[in-house]
């Protein structure tokens, strides 16, 4: 939905720092690199210590890049598969620090192992969720579904929740139950999503299998 909804107004602010940034000649690539670096650090160095503010701070700071390196490689004409297969590569590498993030914090000093299991699940269902998409259209399905939570609901549903609940280090009482809240909404919310693609790779493969079955072996 956010996907959908905000892109184009993400798009229309982040248009003229991404034409300002192709000024200075840097490329998509390194953007798309240095975002993800970013994120990592953000979400490895802060997180499990318990700096969720701060962290989240860093990697709101960084985590833009992935809708700036698209419009930059659009505005000048050089989007290609190598950044295709490059962004997308590289959500998966950011997504998995963001979530082993969480999951190092209540290993450790967080110490929930209920709520660590919880951001493994997060973890691993997120991966998942885009492979599902990924693998089907690699067979030649459209996967004609985006589902209930999308990356970038994954994202603002923990970093939002993360960022307040930081501000318990700051004296705001009882704030830091939001994040355990987050976690378990992006949990259900990954799993009914996993669920709806994998419905529907279901239902789009036997309608292809059964369209290329009567139109006999040739087109198999
Ligand atoms: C005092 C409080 C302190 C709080 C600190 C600050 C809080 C800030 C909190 C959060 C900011 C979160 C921002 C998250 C922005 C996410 C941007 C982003 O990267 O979106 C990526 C997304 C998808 O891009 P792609 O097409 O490149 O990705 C494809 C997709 O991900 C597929 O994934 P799948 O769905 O299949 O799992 C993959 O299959 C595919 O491979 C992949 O290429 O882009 C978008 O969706 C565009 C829309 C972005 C919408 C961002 C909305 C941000 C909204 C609000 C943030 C600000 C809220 C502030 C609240 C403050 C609270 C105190
Ligand atoms: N280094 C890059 C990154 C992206 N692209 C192209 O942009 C598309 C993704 O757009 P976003 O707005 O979601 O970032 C991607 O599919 C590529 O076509 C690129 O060429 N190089
Ligand atoms: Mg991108
Ligand atoms: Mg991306």
């Amino acid at each position: 939905m956010l996907n959908k909804y905000a892109r184009a107004f993400f798009t229309r602010v982040l248009t003229p720092f991404a034409a300002l940034l192709l000024r200075l000649g840097v490329s998509p690539d390194a953007v798309t690199l240095i975002g993800t670096a970013g994120v990592m650090a953000g979400a490895l160095v802060f997180f499990p210590m318990g700096e969720f503010f701060w962290g989240t701070i860093v990697i709101t700071l960084f985590v833009f890049s992935d809708l700036v390196d698209g419009n930059m490689a659009r505005q000048a004409g050089i989007s290609s598969r190598w950044g295709a297969f490059l962004d997308s590569t590289l959500d998966r590498v950011a997504d998995g620090a963001i979530f082993a993030g969480f999951a190092l914090w209540y290993a450790g000093r967080g110490d929930d192992n209920i709520l660590c299991a919880v951001a493994i699940f997060c973890l691993a269902s997120g991966q998942v969720v885009s492979y599902t998409k990924a693998r089907g259209e690699s067979i030649g399905l459209p996967v004609a579904v985006n589902g209930l939570v999308e990356r970038a609901e994954r994202l603002v549903i923990s970093l939002v929740a993360a960022g307040l609940a930081g501000l318990h280090k700051f004296g705001v009482p009882h704030i830091d139950i939001l994040l355990p809240i987050a976690l378990w909404i992006v949990a259900v919310g990954s799993l009914v999503t996993l669920i709806q693609r994998v419905v529907t790779v279901r239902r789009e493969s036997a309608e292809a299998d059964a369209a290329s079955a009567a139109n006999g072996p040739a087109d198999r």
